[in-house]
């Protein structure tokens, strides 16, 4: 199995294109979902929180205000970092977990839906490929604008405030231009999916889990004898 890695920009389509690759039975883990998810009531982060930021982040229902914990956020960036410190772990460790959910189930690769996976080259080393959703700078505004209902300027600073797509273009081992219609995009994903599915890179992590588990029973057999021969 391999690591795949998919990002974009706002508006750019990453949703509409993973919802494909998903309907062509792909394994996806969602590093925006996972990271709602462990800031739920019971996981360890939620703790955390409350126990750095106070019940003043909470709402009625006991669940995490994020729209008050991002305010705090947006002004502080030392408490950005803390929620950072906090939250990391438990979203690497959950990501973890589904990637070696999808590995026993024999999946070939596995998409990790990152947002900022071009932002960080250490994320993209642990990724055998990198797609990027792509799409032209009216098509992402116009898409914005008609999504959101925002007005030109408001749409304009959200896109500035990310790394330009056209500086991830040159991050990435793959694009899949959606500027176009949705056929058009759908056909790029299908291409895609078949090379991915035909590369021959998921042998090598196979190979080291059946030399390990080889290895273990190996030495489990050795000692059984050992002590009770
Ligand atoms: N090829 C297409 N043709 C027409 N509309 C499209 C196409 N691709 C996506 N859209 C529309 O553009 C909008 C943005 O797409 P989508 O939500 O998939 O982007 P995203 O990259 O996941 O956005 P974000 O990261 O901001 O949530 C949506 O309203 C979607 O329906």
């Amino acid at each position: 199995m391999f690591l795949v890695g998919l990002s974009g920009g706002i508006a750019s389509g990453k949703s509409t294109v993973v919802a494909i690759f998903r309907e062509l039975g792909c394994a996806v883990v969602d590093a925006d979902v996972i990271a709602r998810q462990v800031v739920q009531p019971h996981f360890l982060a939620y703790q955390q929180i409350v126990h750095y930021f106070g019940n003043e982040i909470l709402l009625e229902s006991g669940e995490i205000n994020r729209e008050a914990l991002g305010n705090i956020i947006f002004s502080h960036p030392e408490k950005r970092q803390l929620l950072n410190s906090i939250t990391h772990p438990e979203i690497q460790k959950m990501m973890l977990k589904q990637i070696f959910k999808y590995f026993v189930l024999g999946y070939r690769y596995v998409i990790l839906d990152i947002p900022l996976l071009f932002e960080s080259t250490r994320l993209t080393k642990f990724m055998k490929h990198t797609i990027l959703v792509y799409s032209d700078p009216q098509t992402q505004m116009s898409r914005l604008m008609k999504r959101n209902g925002l007005a030109h300027s408001e749409a304009e600073a959200r896109i500035a405030s990310q790394l330009p797509l056209d500086e991830k273009r040159k991050l990435a081992d793959h694009i899949i231009d959606n500027s176009g219609d949705r056929e058009s995009m759908r056909r790029q994903v299908l291409r895609l999916h078949s090379r991915l599915e035909d590369s021959l890179d998921f042998l090598l992590v196979r190979l080291v889990a059946v030399t390990v588990v080889a290895g273990i029973g190996g030495l489990v057999c050795f000692l059984l004898r050992h002590f009770f021969s």
